[in-house]
């Protein structure tokens, strides 16, 4: 019967009760009958329309837990605050006469199909198909997604069950009956499911029918969000990032070009983790047996498509029913091949994240807590601690917030609903989690210690740029947060994204000089745009604006207007200069920015190109090592060991005076590091000029003092 706890059991007697032919409703208080109905699982799943043919049950053969009380069975999605369907002026649906016309070519709810192609093996139904006989036949056809009629009648095709198409089906608006073959999701589930525990995954799903390749199980369901809510609830989740698993963002019909501003993004979400059906409960599978597909009624609904799981084969009565969490998405949201290394690498990475949040879970399940409406019975020692770490790791979190992490939810443009991934660098979700981090190694090639090295930079570029300030302690000072810039989160990744755009592009920059001369041809205008920014600073329309137009490939000249705006090594180097300048302005009150304030956009410009060079410099002699993100934890990590490397100095003088005098914020004599004399054996301290080398870029516009040596290029050693 499906019936896991006392509390379903209780209130699946008293709806029994009452319900029974010639029972006085009586017998116990409305109210409490209404209250039992409300937090009983069973009395929601038995609302369902489809109960009484295809009933969902849960059962547990194996222990005491209980499905949480928190969590409420649906059978619609719910939609959440400022989320809101079409108007019904935009709606539409087809006008089809007969069911079978709806797949040849006036039927609008196809009107986003390719016709027909008539070599596909899958399609040959179409060749004795009756339907469209009555004159239509002549029109080309849709190509349906379903089998329309035969053995596979209503079985998606296998062509689609290997694609990530969405599915146009018909719908409500339409003038088709409900048993028009483009109606599948439409018609709802057909398939009693059954939720049962696993004994180390929770709980599962299976059916106690088997099922056929290209059948349609069920939707997935939840209540609809917008994207800020979804970075809110993430944030504030008590499961912190694990969160994820139950967000499925609705992006497929996402377009920053959209002309509906309701697809430019950022997509709207869905939160299955409190309300939603039997398919919440679904596990991960790198050899999964379901598929999630886009589904679309109204055109006009696309921003709240469905999400809707296919069997992709044969699936026995009681096979447990998977599907695979990260479906072969990158992080910039293109297809990855299924089965790929890249794939199953991330595929399994998820599950190693799943045991770590298995013995929490399940432990939490089965403890007397989670039924805590029923019990007295004091907290057990193992839901105290699991209680503590989960309080701890939200504390942590905002602790970090507080030392000057950006909020995931903020962009580096400062439009909330910017897509572009540069701008999207502290976002720690699905397809915005960096795919790599970078991680310093402990000593270059050469043996050279690498935190000795970042110091090292660090300090002379200080010097350089601030060669006035006399005070020792103001210098290490200021070399200190220098090296918290340098070595920050951020940075980091906007240099693996440079990496990456010149890796795509074919930009060779293994010989240094090239590197330079690129960036010295860039400086100007980045220089010009810092100008800029400081003048738009309360505009912030501008202010989008140029950032935008900064960080993507742009129009090159003698190029048609219709042609594909182009990577040149020049707009690659400014991404770089300007994520990285936008990461020193973000939060500009915040006291950890307020020590990168560096004065004339010529010093940011001298001093974020010194960065670029120097990366590219220590990536050369084999400094960092490259490390898949396997989790949105492992950003939480890198982001607690540079805050802990980098305390926010106090600004009271005796700390300050204490902190600094401490001897790891030191650095060490200039050129005395073990092994490597800078000036001597690489002549290098970044894009900034030596007094012996000069400036790495000028003009007669820029000079600056001490801008009268001459420009030199370097002699550096080449990768
Ligand atoms: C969407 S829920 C699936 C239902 C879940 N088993 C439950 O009891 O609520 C996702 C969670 O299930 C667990 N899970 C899913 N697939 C798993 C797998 N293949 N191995 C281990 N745990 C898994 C993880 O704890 C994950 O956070």
């Amino acid at each position: 019967m499906g019936l896991a706890s006392l509390t379903e059991w209780r209130a699946y007697l008293t709806a029994a009760l009452t319900e029974a032919p010639g029972k006085s409703q009586s017998l116990i208080s409305i109210q409490e009958h209404a209250a039992e109905r409300e937090s009983c699982h069973f009395c929601q799943l038995r609302a369902f329309s489809t109960h009484k043919d295809t009933p969902v049950s849960v059962v547990n053969a194996l222990d005491r837990a209980v499905i949480s009380p928190n969590f409420r069975f649906i059978d619609c999605m719910v939609l959440g605050e400022g989320v809101e369907p079409a108007e019904d002026s935009f709606r539409s649906g087809c006008s089809c006469e007969r069911d079978g016309d709806c797949q040849f070519m006036g039927c609008h709810c196809l009107a986003d199909l390719g016709d027909l192609e008539s070599s596909s093996a899958d399609e040959d139904e179409y060749q004795d198909d009756n339907y469209g006989a009555n004159g239509h036949g002549k029109g080309k056809k849709k190509v349906y997604a379903y089998h329309s009629h035969g053995a596979k009648k209503g079985l998606l095709r296998s062509k689609m069950l290997d694609s990530k198409e969405p599915l146009y089906e018909c719908h409500a608006g339409c003038s088709c009956s409900k048993d028009c073959p483009n109606r599948v999701v439409e018609r709802g589930r057909t398939i009693p499911l059954q939720i049962f525990r696993t004994p180390d995954r929770g709980w599962g799903v299976h059916a106690q029918v088997a099922i056929k390749k290209g059948q349609f199980v069920d939707r997935y369901l939840g209540e609809i969000i917008t994207s800020a809510e979804a970075d809110r609830r993430r944030a504030a989740s008590a499961i912190s990032q694990r969160k994820d698993v139950y967000l499925f963002a609705l992006d497929k019909f996402t377009n920053p070009e959209s002309l509906d501003p309701r697809l430019k993004g950022p997509p709207l979400e869905v939160d299955g983790e409190f309300l939603s059906g039997p398919t919440r409960f679904i596990n991960h599978s790198c050899d999964p047996n379901l598929r999630i597909f886009a589904r679309v009624g109204d055109h006009a609904d696309k921003h709240i498509h469905d999400l809707a799981l296919f069997a992709i084969r044969e699936i026995a009565a009681g096979e447990e029913l998977t599907f695979d969490y990260v479906d072969g998405v990158t992080e910039d949201g293109a297809e990855m091949e299924r089965g790929n290394g890249a794939h199953m690498t991330k595929c399994r990475d998820y599950i190693a994240l799943f045991l770590i949040d298995c013995v929490f879970f399940v432990q939490m399940d089965t403890s007397p807590q989670s039924s805590s409406h029923f019990s007295s019975s004091p907290p057990s020692p193992v839901a105290l601690t699991l209680r503590r770490h989960r309080r701890d790791e939200k504390r942590r979190l905002q602790e970090q917030y507080s030392l000057g992490r950006p909020f995931p939810s903020e962009r580096l443009c400062g439009n909330g609903d910017c897509l572009l991934r540069c701008c999207c660098v502290y976002k720690t979700t699905g397809i915005h989690l960096p795919w790599y981090i970078l991680i310093d190694r402990d000593e270059s090639e050469d043996g050279v210690l690498v935190k000795d090295i970042l110091t090292e930079f660090a300090y002379l570029v200080t010097t350089e740029v601030w060669p006035s300030i006399e005070k020792q302690s103001d210098v290490l000072l200021k070399a200190r947060s220098m090296e918290a810039f340098v070595s920050s989160p951020p940075v980091r990744a906007a240099y693996l994204d440079f990496q990456t755009v010149c890796q795509k592009n074919d930009f060779d920059f293994s010989i240094e000089s090239r590197l330079r001369e690129a960036l010295s041809s860039t400086m100007p205008q980045f220089r010009d745009l810092v100008t800029a920014l400081d003048a738009a600073e309360q505009d912030s329309q501008r202010t989008e604006m140029l950032i935008h137009r900064h960080l993507q490939p742009q129009q090159q000249p003698g190029q048609t207007p219709s042609g594909r705006p182009q990577w040149t090594q020049e707009s690659c180097i400014m991404r770089f200069l300007l994520t990285t300048e936008l990461w020193r302005r973000h939060g500009e009150k915040h006291m950890r920015q307020r020590n990168w304030a560096w004065e004339e956009p010529w010093m940011v410009a001298e001093l974020l190109s010194a960065v670029l060079l120097n990366y590219w410099l220590m990536d050369g002699e084999k400094c960092f090592a490259r490390e898949p993100m396997r989790s949105s934890e492992q950003y939480d990590e890198a982001w607690q060991d540079w805050l802990d490397k980098y305390p926010l100095l106090e600004e009271s003088g005796d700390e300050r005076e204490r902190r600094v005098t401490s001897p790891d914020l030191v650095p060490k004599p200039f050129g005395m590091i073990r092994g490597l004399d800078f000036e001597r054996e690489i002549g290098y301290v970044g894009g900034v000029g030596t007094a012996a080398r000069g400036p790495l870029w000028r003009d007669s516009s820029q000079r600056h003092e001490g801008d009268d040596e001459e420009e030199g290029d370097g002699g550096l050693p080449q990768h």
